[in-house]
C-alpha cells in the first residue's frame, strides 16, 4: 500500500524511535509499515489512539500528535475508548500474561519458547527481559512497554502494550493457501492463516483468534445480558444444526414391504428368515380364514346390542371375535388384553328359542307342548327360571307334577304357551290356573318366566307379542364376575336411613295426599320382583295404542281387570292386542295399599287435630276406603310421558265415591303433573320419587295428571342392586272399577 506524505513520515519516525535502546521499542520494519498502514487507513482519532496503544513511549506522543496534525486530523481520542476488553490470561499457565513471573519466564529462556511457538502467547513485560525473550521467538513483533497488570480484563490496548506477546512468525498473504486457517478478522475481513498466527489482525489490527480459542476465555468480563432476537436467532441457529446433525436419522426410510411382505424378492434376508416369516404369514393367514368363519352374531334387540361371538371358548385357539362398543378383540392369547369387555348386561348371549306349537289342553287336562326338539325351548334351561327361588323349587315336584310338569322345562313351556298363540287364545288348564294362583299366593305372583330380553320363540309364530321384561339380565355370566353385595346389615341400616330421612306425608290437596318415601326398599324390591315375573307372563308387558296412529309412551299391564285405551273401557281380555287374561293382583299388593289408605287417613286426622271422622268432603271422605279389584301397571323407559288425563274409566259408583287411586311410584324419579284442567303449562309439578306413594281420592278424584319426564339414573342404587331393575320408572296405579 503506498503511504502518504504523512504516513511516511510515520513510518521514519517511528523506526528512528525504535532505533534507540532507550525507548525499549522492538519494532521491525514490517511491524512498522503495517502499524503506519493501519494509521493511514483508519480516521485520524483511531489512528492516535491506536499508535498511543501500540507505542508506549512518551516520545511518541509528539509523533503522533505530529502525524496526526500531517493528516489534517482532530483531537486526538481517549486511548482505549473504542477498544473491545477482552480477559487477560491466567497466570499458571505457560502462556499466560503476567508480571508476577518474569524471572521463570527468563529462566526457561527461549527454550520454552520455542516449545511452544506454535500456540503459545508468552509473557512479556515492560521490562528489559522482553526485548532478550522475545528478540527469537516472537521475531519483534511484540509490542513492549507498561501495561496495566493484575486487572482481569485485558484490552486489546493493554495486550497490544505488551502484557500479552502473541507467538507469531510473520505476517504471510497466502491467505490460507499455504497455511492452515487461524480465523477471519471480524473487523476487516482479512483471512489469517497459521503463519501469522493470533493476534491483531495484521492489516487493521483488531484481534483475530481461533475459534474456541483458549486466550479468548471471558471469564469475568461483565457479558450483557442478550437480546431477545439474540436468544431466537440463537435458539434458531441451534435447532439448524440439529437439523443438519439429524438428518440422516429423520430421512431413514424402515421399509416394511420389503422387509416382511415381500418376502421371496427380498434381498436383506436370509433363506433361514424367509422361511420363517413364510411360516408366520401362513399361520396368520390361516388364523384370519377361520376366525371369518366362525363368527356367530347375537342380536339383543331390548338390550340394543349387536354381539358377534365366536366358539365359546375358542377351544381350538382360533378363539373369538367380539364386537362391544366398537371395541374387537381376536383369539383367545388376547382375551386378557383389557380392552376387551364382556357385555356387561348380558347373562349370557341371547338365542333365539322356540316355543313349539301351540299349547293345548289335551284330554288328561295336560298342557300338551310341542315335545319335539324345535318345540322345545332353545335356551339353557338354567338361565330361564328362578331356579334359587326356593319357593320355585319347591313347586317344582309338588303340585305341578299334577299337571304333567315334572321339570323346569316343562313349567316353562307350559306357561309360556298361552302367549306364544296369543292370536288364538286358550282357556287356561284348570289345575294350571291353580298351580298359578298358588304361586302367587305364595308371592310369586306368576309364574316363571324366561329372563331373556327376547324371550320364547317367536320364530315360528311371527304374531307373538314380544316380552318385555322390566328387569335386566343378572350378571352371572362367564364374564360377569359376581359383585360382592354390601353385608345385610349395613345395607338395612343404608335403607333405614335413606327412607327415614326422607319420608314425610303431605297433603296437596283435599283428598291428594302424598306419602313420601313411604315403600321401604324391601318392598319395592318385592314389587319388582311380582311385575318381572308378572310382566313376562300371558297378558304381560305390552305398548299399548290409543288408535292406529299412536301408541303410549310406555309399556302397559293390568292386573285383575284388562284397561282398553281404544275403548277406554275395563274388560277381563285385552281384545285390543292379545286376548289375554289379566293376570291377578297380588295380595300382598293388595295389603300394600289398604296400608297406604290407612296411613293417608292418620294423617288427615293429625292435620285436622285428631278429627279424622268428622273431615268429609260433600258428604264422603276426602279418602275412602277401598278395596282395589285393577291395577295398571305401567314401565316408562327413560323417554317415557304420560298426556294429562283424568282416571274416569273406573264404575260410576266407583267414581261417585271418590274411591281412591293409589299410585306407587318405583325406580327412576319423574316429574308428575297435575292440574284442575289438563293446561300443562298452568299444572303444578311434583317430583315422584322411588317409594313415594300419591293418593288421590274424594274431591281430588278427578283431577287432570301426566307424567312429563323421567328423570335418568335418579333410582336408589340399593334397589337396583336388590331387583336389577331396568333403567326407568315402574308405576303402579290401583283402582276399584
Ligand atoms: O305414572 C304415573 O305416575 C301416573 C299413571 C297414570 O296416571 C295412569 O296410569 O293412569
Ligand atoms: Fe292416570
Amino acid at each position: 500500500m503506498a503511504l502518504t506524505e504523512a504516513g511516511k513520515w510515520l513510518e521514519e519516525s517511528l523506526l528512528n524511535l525504535s532505533s534507540d535502546v532507550r525507548s525499549g521499542l522492538q519494532l521491525d520494519a514490517d511491524l512498522v509499515y503495517n502499524l503506519v498502514s493501519y494509521c493511514e487507513l483508519a480516521s485520524p482519532p483511531d489512528a492516535s489512539e491506536y499508535l498511543m496503544n501500540i507505542v508506549v513511549d512518551d516520545r511518541c506522543n509528539d509523533i503522533v500528535a505530529e502525524y496526526v496534525r500531517r493528516r489534517g486530523g482532530g483531537p486526538t481520542s481517549v486511548p482505549g475508548e473504542t477498544l473491545q476488553a477482552y480477559v487477560k490470561p491466567r497466570e499458571d499457565e505457560s502462556w499466560s500474561a503476567g508480571s508476577k513471573k518474569p524471572q521463570k519466564q527468563k529462566a526457561e529462556g527461549n527454550a520454552s519458547a520455542q516449545k511452544n511457538a506454535d500456540r503459545t502467547l508468552s509473557s512479556s513485560t515492560a521490562t528489559g527481559a522482553t526485548a532478550s525473550q522475545n528478540s527469537s521467538t516472537q521475531k519483534g513483533k511484540t509490542a513492549g512497554g507498561k501495561g496495566k497488570r493484575g486487572g482481569k480484563g485485558v484490552s486489546l490496548a493493554e495486550a497490544s502494550k505488551g502484557l500479552v506477546v502473541f507467538s507469531r512468525s510473520g505476517p504471510c498473504n497466502c491467505q490460507c493457501t499455504r497455511h492452515k486457517l487461524i480465523n477471519n478478522c471480524l473487523s476487516c475481513g482479512k483471512i489469517v492463516c497459521e503463519q501469522e498466527g493470533e493476534g491483531p489482525c495484521e492489516y487493521c489490527g483488531a484481534l483475530v483468534l481461533r475459534e474456541g480459542s483458549d486466550y479468548a476465555g471471558l471469564e469475568g468480563v461483565a457479558v450483557p445480558p442478550a437480546s431477545e432476537a439474540e436468544i431466537k436467532a440463537e435458539e434458531f441457529k441451534n435447532r439448524l444444526v440439529e437439523y443438519d446433525r439429524s438428518s440422516a436419522a429423520r430421512t431413514t426410510v424402515i421399509d416394511d414391504q420389503s422387509d416382511y411382505f415381500q418376502i421371496d424378492g427380498n434381498t436383506w434376508l436370509t433363506d433361514k428368515e424367509k422361511q420363517l416369516l413364510k411360516k408366520r404369514q401362513e399361520d396368520e393367514e390361516r388364523i384370519a380364514e377361520e376366525r371369518r368363519k366362525r363368527v356367530v352374531v347375537t342380536i339383543d334387540l331390548l338390550g340394543r346390542k349387536v354381539v358377534m361371538a365366536g366358539q365359546e371358548n375358542g377351544e381350538d385357539g382360533v378363539g373369538s371375535v367380539s364386537i362391544l362398543g366398537g371395541d374387537m378383540f381376536v383369539g383367545k392369547d388376547v382375551a386378557n388384553v383389557p380392552r376387551i369387555k364382556p357385555n356387561p348386561f348380558l347373562e349370557e348371549s341371547p338365542m333365539f328359542v322356540d316355543g313349539g306349537k301351540p299349547a293345548v289342553p289335551s284330554r288328561s287336562g295336560k298342557w300338551a307342548q310341542n315335545s319335539s326338539a324345535a318345540g322345545r325351548l332353545a335356551a339353557k334351561k338354567s338361565a330361564r327360571i328362578q331356579h334359587d327361588d326356593p319357593i320355585v323349587e319347591a313347586l317344582v315336584g309338588h303340585n305341578l307334577q299334577d299337571i304333567g310338569i315334572s321339570n323346569i322345562d316343562e313349567l316353562n313351556n307350559a306357561w309360556q304357551a298361552p302367549r306364544a298363540n296369543a292370536s288364538a287364545p286358550v282357556e287356561e288348564d284348570e289345575k294350571f290356573a291353580e298351580c298359578r294362583s298358588e304361586m302367587r299366593g305364595l308371592g310369586i305372583g306368576g309364574a316363571v318366566s324366561t329372563t331373556s330380553s327376547i324371550g320364547p320363540s317367536h320364530a315360528e309364530d311371527k304374531s307373538a307379542p314380544p316380552i318385555f321384561d322390566i328387569c335386566l339380565p343378572r350378571k352371572h355370566g362367564k364374564h360377569n364376575p359376581v359383585v360382592l353385595a354390601p353385608s345385610l346389615i349395613k345395607q338395612k341400616q343404608t335403607d333405614r336411613k335413606e327412607a327415614l330421612s326422607e319420608s314425610y306425608n303431605r297433603t296437596l290437596r283435599p283428598g291428594m295426599i302424598l306419602l313420601k318415601k313411604w315403600l321401604s326398599v324391601d318392598q319395592q324390591v318385592d314389587i319388582v320382583k311380582q311385575c318381572k315375573l308378572l310382566g313376562t307372563g300371558p297378558g304381560g308387558f305390552y305398548q299399548p295404542q290409543y288408535d292406529e296412529n299412536s301408541k303410549m309412551h310406555l309399556r302397559m299391564m293390568c292386573l285383575g281387570m284388562q284397561w282398553q285405551p281404544t275403548s277406554r273401557a275395563y274388560e277381563s281380555r285385552r281384545t285390543n292386542y292379545d286376548n289375554a287374561m289379566a293376570p291377578p293382583l297380588p295380595e300382598s299388593f293388595l295389603r300394600l295399599v289398604e296400608k297406604a289408605i290407612s296411613v293417608a287417613k292418620l294423617h288427615i286426622a293429625q292435620e285436622s287435630g285428631g278429627k279424622a271422622k268428622r273431615v268429609v268432603i260433600n258428604g264422603n271422605s276426602p279418602v275412602p276406603d277401598m278395596v282395589p279389584n285393577v291395577c295398571i301397571v305401567n314401565f316408562y323407559e327413560h323417554s317415557g310421558n304420560l298426556g294429562m288425563h283424568q282416571d274416569k274409566d273406573e264404575s260410576p259408583e266407583s267414581l261417585k265415591r271418590g274411591s281412591p287411586v293409589v299410585s306407587f311410584s318405583v325406580g327412576d324419579s319423574a316429574e308428575f303433573l297435575y292440574g284442575s284442567d289438563n293446561n300443562v303449562e298452568t299444572a303444578e309439578k311434583l317430583v315422584l320419587d322411588s317409594g313415594d306413594v300419591l293418593i288421590f281420592g274424594g274431591p281430588s278424584r278427578m283431577i287432570y295428571h301426566g307424567v312429563s319426564k323421567i328423570i335418568r339414573g335418579s333410582a336408589p342404587e340399593s334397589l337396583l342392586q336388590k331387583s336389577n331393575l331396568r333403567p326407568g320408572r315402574l308405576n303402579l296405579t290401583f283402582r276399584e272399577n
